[in-house]
């Protein structure tokens, strides 16, 4: 297994480029099933998760090839079957996504329920409650959700009571290919859906207020290809710039979209970073200690909880007491003990973490438990005194691409080692 050994101390500096978006990137890549020509997708990190979408796609029967780098072809025009098993489903719970695009295009799907996760139960009732009011029959029998549906789905009204991105996802690509309009309320309005709805458009769909709490979707009969380019990774990149915050360094990230990272920004610069961007890139350089600041996560454009796990480690080595609150996940705080055994000054009440930023953490070996808790662990390891060793990595392959050399490449010593 692998570990990454961290020798804190060094402050950040020089330029870094952003991949392309793990969480846009995925029901994009999914996308590709309601195609019925193949679709070309640019801009696409290489990283675990999407290697475990590919390989779900490519047991369905479609043809799924890396065409350069970071381009993926894609064609779906024969889909031999519609069963997403439980052996991959379990490793990655985006597979849900496969749920909506099969239904509306084969009129079946069956696909293992992905089961609890770390950071919280994580239920799907409402992927299935959306479809069954598209019209589909759904049964959840032997762990698998099993869908059918007669002809094409139904366009239809629904009101999501909680707000989520992953159902907003799968019933904007379900209602793509449904027979009339459907309206989603309350939905999600994260940059990732406004990508995923561009990536439809240009197949061919109309999906409108995408980026907006309503979403509008006029089914079509048919989809066809597209060459899309994956938006810019905004949690790598808020995870690079409070890197930099936290070592007191001056980092620029190229090929950034700095207008969806507005509340992450607005932290760094509590915190007394001072920030800097174009069209393209953000530049942060951070003088003297962070000031801790409060966080409380919610939908966006409020603070996202992805960059909650790197806020915790900036506010236990920054001055000042800070209360970090976590809305969306139940159980997405296991960064705080790791945390306390690198000697922070934080505790838990609830789903609020009350912290108070100590002069030195220093290094201890450490467990990563989830993405982002991992990231956190890698910050706080960057300004550790003594060495700090981050366990079980597997969790930030999942999400960032080549982590260690573009933190190697902005002067930090961290190296990948095999325990
Ligand atoms: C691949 C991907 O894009 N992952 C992101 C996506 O996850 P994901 O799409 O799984 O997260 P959701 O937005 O669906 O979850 C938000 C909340 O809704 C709840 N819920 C969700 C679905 C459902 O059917 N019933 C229900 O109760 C969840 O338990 C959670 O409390 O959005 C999360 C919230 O921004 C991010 O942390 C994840 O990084
Ligand atoms: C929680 C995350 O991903 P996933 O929804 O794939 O678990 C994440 O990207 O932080």
């Amino acid at each position: 297994m692998d570990a990454f050994k961290i020798n804190g101390g060094n402050p950040l500096k020089g330029e870094v480029t952003i991949s392309g978006a793990k969480n846009a990137a995925l029901p994009i890549l999914f996308s590709a099933l309601l195609s019925q020509t193949p679709i070309r997708i640019s801009n696409v990190p290489r990283l675990r998760d999407i290697e475990t979408t590919n390989k779900l796609i490519a047991q369905f029967g479609a043809d799924v090839h890396w065409a350069d780098d970071n381009d993926v072809v894609i064609d779906a025009s024969n889909i031999e079957h519609c069963l997403a098993p439980y052996d991959l489903v379990k490793t990655m719970r985006a597979s849900i996504l496969v749920l909506g695009p099969l239904l509306a295009r084969f009129g079946h799907a069956e696909v293992s329920l992905p089961g609890g996760c770390a950071i919280g139960a994580r239920p799907v009732d409402l992927h299935i409650q959306g479809l069954k009011a598209m019209g589909a029959t759904i049964e959840v029998d032997n762990g698998y959700i099993k869908a059918t549906n007669e002809g094409r789905l139904k366009g239809a009204n629904i009101f999501m009571d909680v707000v989520s991105v992953g159902a907003t996802e799968n019933l904007m690509m379900a209602a793509a290919l449904a027979d009339g309009v459907t309206v989603i309320e309350n939905a999600a309005r994260e940059p990732e859906i406004v990508d995923l709805a561009n990536c439809l458009n240009g197949m061919g769909a109309k999906v409108e207020g995408a980026g907006t709490d309503t979403l509008t979707i006029t089914g079509v009969e048919a989809l066809n290809g597209e060459h899309h380019s994956v938006m810019p990774d905004r949690i790598e990149t808020g995870t690079y710039l409070v890197a930099a915050a936290v070592t007191q360094g001056d980092i620029k990230c190229l090929k950034a979209d700095p207008h969806a990272l507005d509340a992450v920004i607005a932290k760094l610069q509590e915190a007394g970073a001072q920030v800097d961007f174009g069209d393209d890139w953000i530049s942060l350089k951070m003088e003297g200690r962070p000031k801790a600041v409060n966080i409380r996560t919610a939908p966006h454009p409020a603070f996202p909880t992805d960059m909650q796990a790197q806020f915790v480690a900036l506010n236990v080595v920054a001055e000042g007491t800070a209360k970090t609150t976590e809305t969306i996940f139940e159980n997405r705080f296991m960064h705080v003990p790791e945390l306390q055994r690198m000697g922070a000054n934080i505790s838990l009440e609830g789903n609020t973490a009350i912290s108070t930023g100590v002069d030195q953490l220093t290094g201890a070996q450490v467990m990563a438990t989830d993405l982002r808790a991992s990231a956190s662990l890698v910050i706080a390891g960057l300004v550790a005194t003594t060495e700090t060793q981050v366990d079980r990595i597997y969790h930030i392959d999942r999400g960032y691409q080549k982590i260690e050399d573009k933190l190697q490449g902005l002067g930090a010593d961290i190296v990948r080692i095999s325990v």
